[in-house]
């Protein structure tokens, strides 16, 4: 099969959250990403530097891509954006929709705008528990210990499941 493995993390607490996460994986097809699996929806409470806001809801997604990991990055980006995201709001505040390219393939690597894999893996509950639930075995390309023992440094960060954010045929 063509393409590389990537896996992309989604979030959005502003607005209709659940079908902002729809609209993004919708349009990243669109956009020629083919989505091989979508994990259950999380509600999640917000981490980082703004914690006075609405809490998000937040997925990932197993996709496979056939450009290189910069021109999937602008895809999520251009999404970002399609879907009102404001580019120049406030670091880690609320938004209708954020995407991160958190793994492409084995690549490790390094831009201006772009980190792989992406940095904030291991401390974000809300990443690790969907990311795991898509691939239990998942080690990342840059210390390859396995995504599973980072769970137990956060499990205090409230996460709760809600159920599939697709149906099993992907429609909704
Ligand atoms: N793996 C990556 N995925 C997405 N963005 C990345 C990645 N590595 C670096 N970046 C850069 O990070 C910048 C800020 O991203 P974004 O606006 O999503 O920040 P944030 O969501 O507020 O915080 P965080 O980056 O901690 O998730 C982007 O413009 C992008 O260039
Ligand atoms: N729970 C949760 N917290 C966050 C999130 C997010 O998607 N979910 N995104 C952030 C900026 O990337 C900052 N904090």
């Amino acid at each position: 099969m063509l393409g590389t493995i990537a896996y992309l993390g989604l979030g959005s607490n502003e607005g209709d959250r659940l079908r902002a996460l729809r609209l993004a994986l919708d349009r990243l097809v669109a956009k020629g990403v083919e989505l091989e699996a979508v994990s259950t929806v999380y509600e999640t409470e917000p981490q980082g530097e703004v914690r006075d806001q609405p809490d998000f809801l937040n997925a990932c997604a197993h996709v496979r891509y056939s450009g290189d990991a910069e021109s999937l990055l602008d895809l999520c980006k251009q999404v970002e954006r399609e879907l009102g995201r404001n580019p120049s709001g406030r670091r880690h505040g609320p938004r209708p929709v954020d995407v991160d390219l958190l793994v492409f393939g084995d690549l490790v690597y390094r831009s201006e705008r772009l980190v792989l894999p992406h940095p904030e893996i291991r401390s974000r509950r809300f990443v690790l528990e969907p990311l795991l639930e898509l691939e239990p075995t998942l080690t990342l390309p840059d210390d390859g210990t396995p995504l599973r023992q980072h769970l137990s440094a956060v499990r205090e960060q409230r996460v709760v499941s809600l159920g599939p954010l697709l149906q099993r045929d992907g429609s909704r």
